[in-house]
């Protein structure tokens, strides 16, 4: 059994996520109270460590009236253990999980330990990557039934290549950003085919701030 994953993005009408420089203010006020209703709604929220490392988010329910219950699990996605320890994922604002590999020398153990001291669960799921449909079948046993994946585009690459995205919903600013090597909404090594690629089908699609938002469900 694996959780609902929902994934959402900001992106520009050329699908990047971010500038070159990693400028990533896609999202007007109101979509970004959209996308905290899902964080409310949902029982986690998937990160990547590269936006951990880019952005330093917080992954809470902060853009609307919530309660310190509100905030779902944050999971981060992170082979090596690059999080750094004053990371804002890891305050106690809400819990958070850390997935890495299995492969673990005295460094990550150290690691770990001191993670696990200040009240993070490491999951270890996979050899030199984490395996994402073992760590959603651990997410599912621990209670976590639906999750809002937030990116970036190298996890949402990893998420849709193993089939485990089941809705998408992305807010399309009227913006162009360039650049081939800024992040889209999924990088990684792409299908070779249109056989092998993703499906949707468009369910609904409304204005909100300057943009789009567009929801599809992911076909099966
Ligand atoms: N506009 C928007 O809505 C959003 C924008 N962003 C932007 O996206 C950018 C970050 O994207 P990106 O750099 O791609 O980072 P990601 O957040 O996608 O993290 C990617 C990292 O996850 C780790 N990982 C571990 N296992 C896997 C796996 N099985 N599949 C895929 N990844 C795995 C890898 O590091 P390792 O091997 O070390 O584990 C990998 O490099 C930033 O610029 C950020 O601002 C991010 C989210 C939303
Ligand atoms: N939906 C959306 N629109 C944008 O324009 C964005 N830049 C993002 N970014 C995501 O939100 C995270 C920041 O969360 P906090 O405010 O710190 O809680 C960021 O890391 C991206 O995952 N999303």
């Amino acid at each position: 059994m694996k959780p609902y994953v929902i994934s959402n993005v900001g992106i520009t009408l050329d699908g990047k996520l971010a500038t070159i420089d990693n400028d990533s203010r896609i999202s007007g006020e109101e979509d970004l109270k959209r996308v905290h209703k899902i964080r409310k709604e949902v029982d986690g929220i998937m990160v990547g460590i590269g936006t951990v490392l880019k952005d330093n988010p917080r992954l809470t329910v902060h853009k609307i009236e919530a309660r310190k219950e509100d905030n779902p699990v944050r999971i981060v996605v992170d082979s090596k253990l690059r999080i750094p320890l004053n990371a804002r994922i890891l305050n106690k604002d809400a819990k958070t999980i850390v997935a890495t590999t299995k492969e673990v020398d005295k460094e990550k153990e150290e690691k770990i330990k001191k993670l696990t001291e200040i009240g993070v669960e490491v999951i270890k799921v996979g050899k030199y990557k984490v395996d994402l449909k073992e760590l959603m079948e651990e997410l599912y046993k621990r209670g976590i039934k639906k999750i809002l994946l937030e990116g970036g585009g190298t996890l949402n690459w990893g998420m849709f290549k193993e089939n485990l995205v089941d809705e998408v919903r992305v807010f399309i600013a009227p913006k162009i950003f360039g650049g081939k090597d800024a992040p889209t909404y999924v990088d990684g090594e792409g299908f070779r085919t249109v056989e092998e690629c993703v499906k949707l089908e468009l369910k609904n699609f409304y204005r909100l701030d300057d943009g789009l938002v567009l929801e599809f469900k992911v076909k099966k």
